[in-house]
Parts: structure tokens; C-alpha cells; sequence
């Protein structure tokens, strides 16, 4: 059970949440196909009229942005996922777009038409929270209708509806145990099916997964996703976990201490992250300037771009993640500074020279001891192309300096000449 699955006794007897008061409107509508509307095509990506505009939305605490001119846009039907490290203004984010949070800037608007004035309960919003905060003197079906409850659907619908939903979050036959009964897993997945039961034109997740441990995320975010598709739920996803990220969005936005450093598909953020900041953040951990690195590394790189369609000017900083260098007959080496087994594989901790310290990995276990000098492979999907910094081609050699930023502009600020080159890495 979750500690906080019991919801504030001052909540009592009216069962309302502030935040989940949903308009009559959203709550009333007949239930939404389970299938996704125009699943890679959704009406409003791109900054179309449909669907959630967030425009140059700043929130401020006594003066200090905590959210510093954000634009994003979600469109119907789509999910967008909000990643940033703890205490880069996520939450915040969130609490502005719903209404929770007063606007310093800016503007959040749904379907073109400007929400400031419009009260919380009349957004026609819903929200998940981490702790599912269920009404544990409800049983698990008596929780999922709580919202068409309140918005007068009428019982026999009601029913219809919390079968269809339990059973689409796998806990069919669930409806008469009572929420002490349930995993915590099981209890976000009543959340889950609580939050979408009134069908709400956006729904908000606010970390809803982190109570939960890592395999049991995993295994949720795939199950979350796979609801908010087959309803057509239009969401917006708040987690500091890049893998719960990139399994439940169609799109992630990368925020930095308040600011949106790109937006991009989960393969093209990976592959062409805008910034050394956004690589860094995504896990890249060494970056090497082609020119001025070391002829052998260069090269070696250069081929497993080129093997992999990727053509990289002399002036690009090469990132490369844990597992971009693979023990194997290639034309680069390293030395052995550590060595760690793990699950099936043996991850090297090897000194480059021109890269540094870097994740080289061999499959199964080895013999390999610290002072060995090993051969390495490039595993060309594990690299990415980053705009070079401002110390450009003639920069120093080996790591890479500090690359520029990428603005705070919501499109992917690569700009397309180098999407281009990396197309197909
Ligand atoms: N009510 C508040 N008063 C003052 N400062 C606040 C308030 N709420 C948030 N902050 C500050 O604003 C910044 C952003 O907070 P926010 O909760 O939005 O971040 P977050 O990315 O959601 O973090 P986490 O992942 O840890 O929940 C933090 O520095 C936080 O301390």
C-alpha cells in the first residue's frame, strides 16, 4: 500500500479534491473510443489550435521563476512528457497549466481559447498524482466511479464504464476488493482508471510512478501508455526518469531550472539531443571534438557514423553513452580502469585517450583486470552529433568544451542541416 493512499481526513465527507473537480462538460461526455485518434498525426502538434498551448509561461515564487518563459504545445490525442531533474520547475509547470499556480507571463490556452479566468474545476482537467490518493473506505469499483459519480452519470453506465476501464488497466474482476487489499501497484492502477473515468480533454500525471520500485515502473509506464492510447487521452507527463519518459511520451521536453531546452520523439531526442546540456542530461558521458581528437579515435567514430548513414563535419562534438564502446577487434583502445559484472555483461570503466574515462561493455563475463589495454568497437546508436561549442573547429583536442545552448525555444534548436547529417544514426 502507499503511504499516502488515504487522502486528508479534512477532504471528508464530500470526497472532492480542489484539483479533480471536474467540469460537467468533460465528465459527461458519452466514453471516448478505445482506440487513439490519429495516432502520428494529432490535430495541434506542432503548434496547431487543438489541444493544450502553453505560451512563454513563467510561474514565480516571492520573485524567483521557477518556470522561465516556457512554450510547448499538446496536441489531441497526443502524450507529452515533461523530464527535467528534481526541482527544475516540473511540477510547477503542471500546477500553472491546470490552474493551481498564478501566471507571472504568459499564456496556456486548450483548443485556442485562453484559459486565464477560468477556474480549476471548469478546465475540465484531470490529475494523477504519485500517491493515488484513494478513498480507502471505497472499494476499488466505488473508487473508478467516483468521478462519474459526481458528474450524475447514471449507474448503469457508470457500471459499464468502471468494467471497461478496469479491465483496460488489468484489474479486471478487481471492482469489489477494497484498497487496503491492493498492491501499490495495483493502487495507481485504480488511479489510473479513477483519473480517466470521466474522460478529461487533459489529463496530468505528476510523477505517478515514483512511489513504485523500478521494475514495477517499468513494466506501469508501458501499461500507462498503452490506457492513455487506447483511450485517446491528451496527457502531460511529469518525471525526473528518463526511461519512464521516453516509454510512455510520444514527445519529451526537456526542462532545465525552469527553462524547455528541446522538445523531440523519444529516437530523435536520442539520437541528435540539441545541447551538450541535453546530452549530458540524457546520459552521454564522454564528447569528443572531431577535429583536434586523436586521428585513431576520430577515424573509429567517424566510421560507425558514417555505417550508420551519419555524416559528421569536421566541427561536431561527438557524444557517446554508456556502451558506445564495445570490447571487440576495432581500431580504437583504451586502458582498464575498473571492472563490474552485471547481468549478463561485464561493463569496463577504460581511459580513451582523446575521449576519457568511458563505459566500454563486453558481453558475459571476462578476465579483464585493471591495467589492460583492450580493444574497442563503436556502436554506432549509442553516439550522437551535438552542435560544437563556442570554441568551434579549432577547439582543444580530446573532450569536447562546453557547448552553446539551445535556447529555450520548443522546436528541436539542432536546426535541420545537422538533423539532416544525423538522419538515419
Ligand atoms: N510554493 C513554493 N514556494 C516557494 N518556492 C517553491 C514553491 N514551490 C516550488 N518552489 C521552488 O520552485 C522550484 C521548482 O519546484 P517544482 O516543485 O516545480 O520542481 P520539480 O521539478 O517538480 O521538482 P521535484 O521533481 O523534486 O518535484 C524549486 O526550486 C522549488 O523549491
Amino acid at each position: 500500500m502507499t503511504p499516502a493512499a488515504r487522502p486528508p481526513a479534512a477532504r471528508f465527507p464530500h470526497e472532492r479534491f480542489p484539483h479533480e473537480q471536474f467540469s460537467g462538460d468533460s465528465a459527461r461526455q458519452p466514453h471516448r473510443r478505445l482506440t487513439k485518434p490519429g495516432v502520428g498525426g494529432h490535430p495541434g502538434v506542432g503548434g496547431g489550435e487543438g489541444g493544450l498551448g502553453v505560451e512563454g509561461v513563467r510561474v514565480e515564487y516571492r520573485g524567483v521563476a521557477a518556470v522561465d518563459g516556457v512554450s510547448l504545445t499538446v496536441g489531441v490525442g497526443e502524450v507529452v512528457a515533461v523530464l527535467g531533474a528534481s526541482g527544475c520547475g516540473k511540477s510547477s509547470l503542471l500546477r500553472a497549466v491546470v490552474g493551481l499556480e498564478p501566471l507571472a507571463a504568459g499564456t496556456v490556452r486548450w483548443d485556442g481559447a485562453d484559459l486565464a479566468g477560468v477556474p480549476v474545476h471548469r478546465r475540465g482537467f484531470g490529475l494523477m498524482f504519485q500517491d493515488g490518493q484513494l478513498f480507502p473506505h471505497r472499494d476499488v469499483a466505488g473508487n473508478v466511479a467516483f468521478g462519474l459519480q459526481m458528474a450524475h452519470v447514471r449507474r448503469a453506465e457508470r457500471a459499464r464504464r468502471v468494467a471497461e476501464l478496469l479491465e483496460l488497466v488489468g484489474l479486471a474482476g478487481f471492482g469489489g476488493r477494497a484498497i487496503a487489499s491492493l498492491s501499490g501497484g495495483e493502487q495507481q492502477r485504480v488511479t489510473l482508471a479513477r483519473a480517466l473515468a470521466p474522460a478529461p480533454q487533459l489529463l496530468l500525471l505528476d510523477e505517478p510512478l515514483s512511489a513504485l520500485d523500478r521494475s514495477l515502473r517499468e513494466r506501469l509506464a508501458a501499461d500507462v501508455r498503452a490506457a492513455l492510447v487506447a483511450t485517446g487521452t491528451t496527457a502531460l507527463f511529469v518525471t525526473h526518469d528518463h526511461d519512464e519518459a521516453f516509454a510512455v511520451a510520444d514527445r519529451v521536453a526537456v526542462l532545465a531550472a525552469g527553462r524547455l531546452l528541446q522538445v523531440a520523439a523519444p529516437a530523435e531526442l536520442w539520437r541528435a539531443p540539441a545541447s551538450r546540456e541535453v546530452a549530458e542530461f540524457l546520459g552521454y558521458e564522454a564528447f569528443v571534438r572531431l577535429a583536434g581528437a586523436p586521428p585513431v579515435l576520430a577515424s573509429a567514430l567517424r566510421r560507425a557514423l558514417g555505417a550508420a548513414g551519419a555524416h559528421a563535419p569536421r566541427s561536431t562534438v561527438v557524444a557517446a553513452a554508456p556502451g558506445a564502446f564495445v570490447v571487440a577487434d576495432g581500431a580504437a583502445s583504451g586502458r582498464v580502469a575498473a571492472v563490474a559484472f552485471r547481468r549478463g555483461r561485464t561493463e569496463l570503466a577504460v581511459d580513451v585517450d582523446g575521449a576519457g574515462r568511458v563505459t566500454a561493455v563486453a558481453p558475459g563475463p571476462g578476465s579483464w583486470r585493471a591495467g589492460d589495454v583492450v580493444a574497442l568497437a563503436v556502436d554506432p546508436h549509442r553516439l550522437a552529433l551535438v552542435p560544437a561549442g563556442p570554441a568551434g573547429p579549432a577547439g582543444p583536442a580530446g573532450p569536447a568544451g562546453p557547448a552553446e545552448p539551445a535556447g529555450p525555444a520548443e522546436h528541436d534548436a539542432q536546426g535541420p542541416e545537422l538533423r539532416a547529417r544525423v538522419a538515419g544514426g
